[in-house]
């Protein structure tokens, strides 16, 4: 059977990638997508390929990406090989743009969403202790955070405000339904 892309959205700080880390390692029917964004991977956090603006174009041009997006000043793309993976069965999480969704639909028919939220004094604080961002990038973050879903996007919408095995575990029960 084929995989599903399943997107993981919501605001910068609400815990994306570490929800998904933590997925993967959980589940073994979930593979994480190895974004390719113009930063520097010496910034830490995800794992990604960090290239130039001109080579990020040029992949761009040549249909390296089967998404892509720009947001926070960055330039971010899913690559198009996400298809073999999908192809093997493996369900594939990916950190999106909430303004992408619609395209992702389109792109990957079984996509599905899982909408991350966490109340705003919790966001402040961990993009602060984070400490991959200046200040004024985290409050140009915080300043996205209120951003809704696309209208017609259907997501699981989990609060990540509390403990990470909560959350984790809401994600896989709405991935994975237990049949009685
Ligand atoms: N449930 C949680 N409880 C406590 N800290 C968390 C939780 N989820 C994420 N974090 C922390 O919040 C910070 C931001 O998480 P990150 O995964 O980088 O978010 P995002 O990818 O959405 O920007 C990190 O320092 C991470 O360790
Ligand atoms: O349009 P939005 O839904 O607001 O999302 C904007 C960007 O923020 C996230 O990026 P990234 O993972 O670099 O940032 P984060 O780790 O701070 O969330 C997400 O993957 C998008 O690329």
């Amino acid at each position: 059977m084929t995989g599903r892309l399943i997107a993981v959205v919501g605001p910068s700080g609400v815990g994306k990638d570490t929800v998904m880390e933590a997925m993967a390692q959980a589940e073994p029917r979930v593979g994480l997508v190895r974004r390719v964004i113009t930063r520097p991977t010496t910034a830490g956090g995800e794992v990604f390929d960090g290239v130039t603006v001109p080579v990020f174009q040029g992949m761009e041009r040549q249909g390296a990406f089967a998404l892509s997006w720009a947001a926070h000043g960055l330039h971010y793309g899913i690559p198009e090989d996400v298809d073999v993976a999908l192809g093997a069965g493996r369900d594939m999480l990916a950190n999106l743009s909430r303004g992408v969704l619609i395209k992702a639909r389109a792109r990957f028919p079984g996509l599905r969403v899982i909408a991350l939220t966490a109340d705003p004094e919790t966001l402040a604080h961990r993009l602060g202790a984070r400490g991959r961002e200046t200040d004024a990038d985290i409050a140009k973050r915080l300043s996205r955070a209120g951003t809704g879903l696309p209208a017609g996007i259907e997501a699981t919408v989990i609060d990540n405000s509390g403990a990470l095995e909560a959350t984790v575990r809401a994600a896989l029960a709405a991935l994975y339904p237990v049949r009685a």
